[in-house]
């Protein structure tokens, strides 16, 4: 029996079953010199093995199921404990505060609202056994929040990966999205300093000629014609002008809306729902859409490569950056081909194709959700406070007689227009919450309250913006003058404005207040603000300079309710009519 042994050991020595061959071979071995009295067939010997390795196998098992059990079972102990010192509601039941949520006629934010009324800025409920929420109040305390907790809920990424794919930005670590933030927050400055810049021109043409279009056939819907120019700004930033021309530029809007609408609802399921039919109609929708944006990016590259080499040889490259064709389109050097690529770095791996198309359909979808929203809700403001809208259009027929030598600074020159977008953006914010998580440390805030690693923490941005502490008596008002200041250098009266061609009133810096969070605020705050405020307030000015806007009297300024991220949203939705200035 051992020369078996060592003969077979030898053969097996270098195979990768050796160990489990040499576990065998021990077995009878030890088999053979213990009872060589009994007669075992080899049958019988290799049935026992097995039922020893096996038993070992389950042995082990079990203890590793029971080890991790424990390390749970300590962990959520751990989380009770450390929770136990932020204050809030007694958990009515094992699962927590659930119900409260579930309660009829009642939103997130009125539980949270009623939460803090009764235990203070730190609120904690329970989401169920494992899951904590912690609300934070109290604008000073937000700010150091939002600083220290840079990661953001898995929950967020999964939304935007279902229907769009890969992408480095939005990801919930931050360690992921660091650079890519730090890319795209350049080239979006670059942008917005660049003399040339054509885009918000050719954007207010484009929404002017669709306007003149159905403006005729009566009003007009608010929240669709916002959908339409928001998604016209994004296009035309991320695709270059050469988008607005595009015959593909209507079905790519149409599939993005289909997309944008249902993306929440699919990403809400914990499976992926393969089961369900309509699930692969989403799916295939998902795909023609990706197949569409690499198809438009791929256009507008070769199209401007084209129009690149015909500036070679027609002009001298450096002389010309920009020139026009004799049917009016824009084409660009190299140099300018990068604006419209945020980014170029990834463009010629396959993966990085990829990724860019990630990317790109990502913030489409986050800067068409937010974009339409907020200038829906300034026409609406717009429309109903007509003596800011007179006042705006003064404001905006001024610095038109006077205009800056570059274009896009005549808006840092309306500072009433600019003051009345973010006043309707404080009134009425996109989100209503913002969130953030720490995935790996406990956070610790100045107050000496400890908040648990992964626990989830929001932040009422509703409440906040609205709160007569950090804005006064008329917090719940229209009143876009709170970012004014009186000019000292001027007379403050209505002729300085038309004498001077600047306004009498400067705009503060809205993030000065701590408890204005409409673009989020600390490590993960948005990247886009500056861009978009300058944008739609470029767009705006120019729509305003043509026409008033006024609300249909026969309609019912219905407020338009969607759950979103799990949360219901109001957006005030109405009819409205513009009327040409010159009629
Ligand atoms: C009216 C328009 C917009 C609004 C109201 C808005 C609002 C927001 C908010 C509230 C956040 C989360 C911030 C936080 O949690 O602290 C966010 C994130 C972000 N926004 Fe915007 N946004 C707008 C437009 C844009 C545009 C045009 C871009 C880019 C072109 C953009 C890029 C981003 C990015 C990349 C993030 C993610 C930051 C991260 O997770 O690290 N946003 N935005």
């Amino acid at each position: 029996m051992n020369e078996v042994v060592s003969c077979v050991v030898a053969a097996t020595a270098n195979s990768s079953f050796s160990t489990s061959v040499l576990g065998l071979l021990h077995f009878l071995h030890s088999r053979g010199r213990s009872s060589s009295s009994c007669v075992h067939t080899p049958s019988q010997l290799l049935r026992d093995f097995a039922t020893q390795e096996l038993n070992a196998f389950l042995w082990l098992s079990l203890v590793a199921v029971t080890t991790l059990l424990l390390i749970k079972l300590f962990q959520l102990f751990g989380l009770w404990l450390r929770a136990k010192t932020i204050p809030g509601p007694p958990s009515p039941s094992f699962f927590g505060h659930c119900k409260l949520f579930s309660r009829k006629n009642s939103t997130f934010t009125d539980v949270l609202s009623e939460s803090h009324l009764l235990y203070g800025p730190i609120v904690k409920l329970w989401l169920g056994p494992t899951q904590l929420l912690v609300s934070v109040r109290d604008p000073a305390l937000i700010q150091e929040m939002l600083i220290k907790a840079e990661d953001k809920l898995p929950f967020t990424g999964k939304v935007f990966q279902l229907a769009f794919g890969q992408s480095s930005l939005f990801s919930p670590s931050f360690e992921k999205v660091q650079k890519r933030r730090e890319l795209l927050e350049n080239e979006l400055n670059e942008r917005l300093f660049k003399n040339d810049d054509l885009i918000p021109m050719k954007v207010a043409d484009f929404i002017t000629d669709k306007i003149e279009n159905i403006r005729t056939k009566g009003s007009i819907d608010t929240r669709l014609l916002s959908q339409h120019m928001a998604f016209t700004i994004m296009g035309a930033t991320f695709f270059g002008n050469g988008f607005l021309a595009s015959p593909k530029a209507a079905m790519y809007e149409e599939l993005f809306m289909m997309i944008a609408k249902d993306a929440c609802y699919w990403a809400s399921y914990n499976l992926t729902p393969i089961w369900r039919r309509d699930f692969w109609s989403y799916q295939s929708l998902c795909t023609k859409l990706k197949c569409l944006t690499q198809d438009i990016l791929q256009h507008c590259r070769k199209g401007h490569k084209l129009f690149g080499y015909t500036d070679q040889h027609v002009h001298n490259a450096s002389s010309n950056k920009e020139m026009k064709l004799e049917h009016g389109a824009q084409y660009c050097t190299d140099d300018e081909l990068q604006d419209y690529y945020f980014f170029l770095d990834v463009k010629d791996h396959q993966d990085g194709k990829e990724e860019a198309c990630g990317n790109i359909m990502r913030l489409m979808f986050h800067g068409c959700q937010t974009t339409s929203a907020l200038i829906s809700n300034v026409l609406n403001r717009l429309a109903v406070h007509r003596e800011i809208q007179d006042k705006v259009y003064s404001e905006i027929s001024t610095v038109g007689r006077n205009p800056s030598k570059y274009e896009h600074e005549d808006v840092y020159r309306m500072p009433l227009l600019l003051a009345t977008i973010y006043e309707s953006a404080r009134l009425l914010p996109t989100g209503p919450m913002l969130q953030r998580c720490s995935l790996k440390h406990d956070l610790c805030l100045a107050t000496g309250v400890t908040i648990p690693a992964g626990a989830v923490l929001v932040v009422p941005v509703e409440l906040v913006q609205k709160d007569d502490s950090s804005w006064g008596s008329d917090a719940s008002d229209f009143n876009p003058y709170r970012f004014l200041s009186n000019d000292t250098k001027g007379s403050g009266s209505a002729e300085d404005l038309s004498v001077t061609g600047f306004s009498s009133f400067v705009l503060n810096d809205p993030n000065e207040n701590a408890a204005f969070l409409p673009f989020g605020s600390g490590a993960r705050a948005c990247i886009g603000q500056k861009f978009i405020i300058q944008l739609v307030a470029s767009v705006l000015a120019s729509l305003l300079k043509e026409y008033e806007i006024r609300l249909n009297s026969e309609s019912d300024n219905e407020s338009n309710t969607t759950l979103k991220n799990n949360f219901l949203e109001h957006h005030p939705n109405s009819q409205i009519l513009f009327v040409r200035r010159d009629q």
